[in-house]
């Protein structure tokens, strides 16, 4: 059947380039969206003119007889410097099967068209709309108006949620980001295999959690979901496909994936290393302008093809000596190496933080004196009561991991040094909360600010309230939570898997409040866990009114104002400051 692409253009519905050719018959094939100019019988001046989105059709859908001359027709394949979608140019939208003929558009516009970054039409797929797929491909839907953008879940109520105006994640900007695209070249659904098959690029942002049964379990990364998403899309496609590596996974998985979609023998596949670096909280900041977009390919000629289709995507808005093509394996590792050295950071000035304690020298202080050196750098330099998130601590076990696999025990060690003294950290935090009020908790409440492993994100995967929520209830204390973002049932879920309870049981020990001022009720203590801006503005006057006297204030994040709190009469422990004379550390 012939395409019904005119004009030099590759389509995206097949990998073939069509010259000039008139087709007998014309269908989508595989554009699922047309556009109508209206009211205008110029060809060649593209704006101003005004589109009029005609009803979205079907892959390969036939327009009914008579078949589309081509002559009456004129595809173009760029808008300005941003490639649009395809775009139908006619007088009359309604009307689209009556349109005058018209002389095609001049051979030299089509040769400048088809140099742009990107082609026409590019489809993507992502597999997997979590805290990655959702937003990466939210910007790149935003900042690439001209690429169809379909993010595929198993779960039906997240990507129903997706659909909604309650979005799965909370993550500020994302809401206006999402609005601005969905339905236009932006869209979430649970066909998978549709749009594996359509798609020119395939992204795969599955959940790698650490393994929890069998060899390397609590260390190695669980590749089950991802290699399930590479042999569905082994299965389903029909036509080459680019596959991205989104998902942070160990070295060498692009090698194995690149096995098990070969397997299947159908067709050609490039795999791509790209993995991800933004950070919860910042995510459309950090997507928006990247330190960094690195690209890891085979070093044949069309993996380096691949790398290039993909780097062209993101120069759209990444500027492009900020793209990095490297080898698949340096790209992978990357990954790894960023987040361990990140931890590591975190763990070192919480280690700081204990001498700190000890010898009556002040953590921020050391931390502003230490990070102006150049070479040391500011960031990541915040004491608190441990990292959470669901990144860091299974991404140094996974490369802890592979070190021991590959025979680096002595390296193996120093990497899980990180991971023990972020345990280290959270257990100081309790204990001195524990000597803090004379030796026990029981019976005691405790009001929990916070409970997301950060500020300004509902996750609480890995977060430090939920250990720390568990010390208390081993205590049997009795806890108050406050988070503003966190979910009820997340919380419940978090403390029952944690404590191997069920709920009633955790109910006992644990109460959700609808604000601060009400956790802290009748409370012998308070500690802050999550850095939440709002936690600065209460009226700690009023809260310790409200608390139990002695009123004690456990900063584990180093946000409030101390010297405050203690003019109004409370007792204060914050991580890595001179201890307070008043507090108990017997
Ligand atoms: N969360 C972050 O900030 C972050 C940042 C950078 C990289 N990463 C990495 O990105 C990956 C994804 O992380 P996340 O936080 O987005 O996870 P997530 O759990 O939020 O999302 C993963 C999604 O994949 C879906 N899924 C699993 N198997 C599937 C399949 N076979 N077909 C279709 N959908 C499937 C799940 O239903 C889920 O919605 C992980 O490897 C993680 O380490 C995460
Ligand atoms: O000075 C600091 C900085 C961070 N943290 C804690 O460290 C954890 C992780 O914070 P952050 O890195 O900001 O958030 P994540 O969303 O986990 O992002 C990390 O993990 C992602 C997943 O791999 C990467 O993409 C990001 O680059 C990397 O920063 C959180 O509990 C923070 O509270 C501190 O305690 N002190």
């Amino acid at each position: 059947m012939a395409c019904g692409i005119w004009g030099r253009y590759t389509c995206s519905g097949c990998t073939e380039r069509h010259r000039d050719r008139a087709p007998t018959k014309l269908t989508t094939h595989g554009l699922t969206r047309l556009y109508a100019r209206s009211n205008s019988t110029k060809t060649d001046t593209i704006p101003p003119f005004k589109f009029i989105p005609l009803p979205t059709l079907p892959h390969n859908h036939f327009f009914p007889s008579p078949p589309f001359s081509l002559s009456e027709y004129s595809y173009i394949s760029q808008f300005k410097s941003r490639p649009p979608s395809l775009l139908l140019l006619s007088p009359s939208p309604s009307k689209i099967l009556h349109i005058p003929p018209r002389p095609p558009s001049p051979q030299k516009d089509y040769r400048k068209m088809v140099s742009t970054p990107c082609q026409d039409g590019l489809k993507i797929c992502c597999i997997g709309a979590g805290y990655v797929g959702g937003p990466t491909m939210s910007v790149i839907a935003l900042k690439c108006p001209e690429i169809t953008v379909n993010i595929v879940d198993i779960s039906e109520p997240r990507i129903a949620a997706w659909n909604s105006d309650n979005l799965p994640i909370y993550e500020p900007g994302l809401d206006k980001v999402v609005k601005a695209c969905r339905g236009r070249n932006l869209f979430f659904t649970t066909q998978v295999d549709q749009c594996i098959k359509e798609a020119d690029i395939i992204f795969v942002a599955v959940n790698t959690p650490t393994k929890k049964v069998g060899i390397g379990a609590g260390r190695a990364a669980d590749l089950t979901y991802w290699e399930l998403a590479a042999r569905r899309i082994a299965q389903v496609a029909e036509t080459p496909k680019i596959v991205v590596e989104k998902s942070t996974v160990p070295i060498k998985t692009a090698e194995a994936i690149s096995a098990v979609l070969h397997g299947a023998g159908k067709t050609q596949f490039s795999v791509l290393s790209n993995p991800e670096f933004l950070a919860e909280g910042t995510a459309i900041e950090d997507l928006d302008a990247p330190d960094r977009v690195l690209i890891g390919s085979t070093l044949c000629e069309e993996g380096s093809k691949a790398s290039q289709t993909l780097a062209d995507v993101y120069a759209h808005w990444v500027p492009r000596e900020k793209i990095l093509q490297t080898n698949v394996w340096s790209s992978e590792l990357s990954k790894l190496v960023a987040n361990s050295f990140l931890a590591q950071r975190v763990s070192s000035i919480n280690a700081v933080s204990a001498i700190c304690e000890a010898s009556g020298a002040d953590v921020d202080e050391v931390a502003r004196a230490v990070g102006m050196d150049t070479r040391i750098g500011p960031k990541f330099m915040k004491a608190s009561v441990g990292f959470g998130g669901s990144c860091f601590q299974k991404d140094i076990l996974n490369l802890v991991y592979l070190c021991e696999s590959m025979g680096l025990p002595e390296v193996a060690h120093y990497f899980h040094q990180v991971v023990q003294m972020n345990d280290l950290q959270k257990e100081r935090f309790v204990s001195r909360i524990i000597h803090g009020l004379f030796n026990t908790i029981t019976g005691k409440k405790i009001a929990l600010l916070g409970f997301a492993f950060k500020k300004d994100t509902g996750d609480t995967r890995e977060s430090a309230a939920i250990e720390i929520c568990r010390r208390f209830i081993e205590e049997k204390a009795q806890i108050a939570i406050y988070d503003p973002k966190v979910e009820e049932e997340q919380i419940w879920s978090d403390l029952t898997g944690a404590c191997q309870m069920d709920k009633i049981e955790v109910q006992k020990y644990v109460t959700l409040c609808p604000d601060a001022i009400t956790a802290c009720d009748n409370a012998h203590a308070m500690a802050v866990v999550t850095e939440w801006d709002e936690f600065k503005d209460i009226n700690y006057n009023k809260v310790f009114e409200k608390m139990i006297k002695p009123s004690f204030v456990f900063d584990g994040r180093n946000v409030l104002d101390h010297e405050l709190l203690r003019k109004i009469g409370f007792i204060v422990y914050a991580i890595g400051k001179p201890l307070d004379p008043k507090l108990s550390t017997a």
